[in-house]
């Protein structure tokens, strides 16, 4: 039987207060809640060389594949150009996604994930992990978007859904082409390259969008806070507004600028796994502004959910025991930034 990514969030409900947004287009203050303590981190800026800047690949040149590798090892992220998926794909996307946020909270509302699911209106999903709220509201699919997209326009939820669709087909052929790359980076034979034993070759999919509305005092509020994509990896288009970081070790946070057409790539943990730690898994967080509303469009790619995760890369001792990629999207939401820890085994 083949599990959906639903059906494995169904298993660990959230509360419901965790998951409605504050009607940010009714506030004029930051309220307590939103306030989040500011780190060291944060006020020292950090005069970053060219080294220091997260790598544009050119999906077009000869040494791509080699360019990727190195991206995964050094940074767990890159900002891909020349990736195949036409500027109006993403345009309509962005302008759909900006239609959506852009309608009254009640409307908005009607379509609010519920306790135990999965898609929907709402939070972000680490939001119980932090003691403060963050700067944002989100939209997730999983397949096709008709459920919610009909209960916000009962009417006239096509336009959005044919939009959702194609960008998710397109997202997935530039998703397994990536893959291939990937796999053959790390050395993975043509077997394993097609999801190894699992009794589904279906990938897994999700869509996450994020709005982060400006923010009458920034620096004290957080778009997104700190964390790693559960993914094998991530691909996202953020509209021309800065405010994606990672975290790189000896240099702090650095800053994603938006280039146009360029979109970004993170290493997720299922690909860290895999990987037995060569690439490593980016830490973002997301940063507001008080001047332009932020927008961005992440789609999740990954193995099916029966897929047993363990290091691909045998010569080397294995770092991580054997699970599920359900087991552990389980454990990530029981434990968020411990799941890779637990999942060690010691
Ligand atoms: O908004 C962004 O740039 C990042 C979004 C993100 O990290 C996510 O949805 O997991
Ligand atoms: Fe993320």
């Amino acid at each position: 039987m083949a599990t959906t990514l639903s059906e494995a969030y169904r298993d660990n409900p959230l509360h419901l207060h965790h998951i409605i947004p504050l009607d940010f287009s009714s506030v004029r203050t930051l309220p307590d809640s939103h306030a989040w303590p500011q780190s060291e981190d944060d006020v020292h800026h950090h005069h970053l060389g060219v080294g220091s800047r997260i790598p544009i690949i050119d999906l077009m040149d000869p040494n791509a594949m080699e360019l990727i590798g190195l991206a995964c090892e050094k940074w767990g992220a890159f900002q891909l150009k020349n990736h195949g998926i036409p500027l109006r794909v993403i345009e309509e996307f962005e302008e759909e996604t900006k239609r959506l946020f852009a309608l009254p909270t009640a409307r908005k509302m009607k379509a609010l994930r519920s306790a135990a699911g999965a898609t929907g209106y709402g939070r972000a999903r680490i939001s119980p992990f932090f003691p403060k709220h963050m700067w944002h509201e989100g939209f997730t699919i999983m397949g096709s978007p008709f459920d919610d997209a009909k209960k916000i326009w009962p009417n006239d939820h096509a336009q959005f859904c044919n939009i959702v669709d194609n960008y998710q087909k397109q997202m997935k052929v530039l998703a397994e082409k990536l893959t291939y790359m990937i796999f053959t980076i790390l050395g993975i034979s043509e077997e394993q390259k097609k999801w190894g034993s699992s009794t589904n070759y279906n990938p897994c999919e999700a869509i996450q969008l994020n709005f982060y509305p400006c923010c009458p005092e920034p620096n004290r509020a957080m778009g997104l806070a700190p964390h790693t994509d559960t993914s094998l990896f991530t691909i996202l288009h953020q509209s021309q507004t800065n405010g994606l970081q990672i975290f790189k070790q000896g240099a702090g946070w650095v800053p994603v600028h938006p280039h146009p057409n360029t979109l970004v790539v993170h290493t997720g943990d299922i690909l860290h796994i895999l990987s037995n730690k060569r690439f490593l898994c980016a830490l973002h967080r997301v940063m507001v502004n008080s001047a332009t509303n932020r927008y961005s469009l992440a789609y999740f790619y990954g193995p099916p959910l029966d897929y047993l995760l363990s290091p691909l890369v045998l010569h080397s001792l294995p770092c991580f025991r054997a699970l599920t990629v359900k087991e552990y999207i389980g454990i990530k939401d029981k434990n968020l930034g411990g799941a890779l820890t637990i999942s060690t085994g010691d």
